[in-house]
């Protein structure tokens, strides 16, 4: 995969009206979902593992029982880039799964 550029600020705020579930905090992009259970949450953070290895681009999860909280940013890059937004649409779409 080529080196993933630095997103300026209008284009990270124009990728994250497409993504309401997702709020900026600096170099990063976070959101949070809460699970029927703690057995759900887990098996969404399996499949958010299976995208994160096809996309060689790896979330910060916290898992709190069934409340799990998703950080992304590209630390190569040291900020984000359109590989955190194509990761964040794919953990929408597993979160909306289960
Ligand atoms: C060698 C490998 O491509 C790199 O270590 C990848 C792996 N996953 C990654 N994930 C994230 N979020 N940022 C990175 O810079 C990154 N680098």
């Amino acid at each position: 995969m080529p080196a993933a550029a630095l997103l300026t600020d209008t284009e990270i705020d124009q990728r994250l009206t497409a993504l309401p579930d997702w709020t900026r905090d600096g170099n990063a992009i976070r959101r949070t979902a809460k699970a029927a259970d703690f057995p759900t949450a887990i098996r969404i953070v399996v499949d958010v593992a299976e995208q994160a290895e096809e996309m060689d681009h790896h979330p910060d999860i916290d898992i709190r029982w069934r409340t799990l909280h998703f950080t992304l940013s590209t630390h190569s890059a040291g900020g984000l880039t359109a590989l955190d937004f194509e990761l964040a649409g794919r953990i929408d779409q597993v979160v909306a799964a289960h």
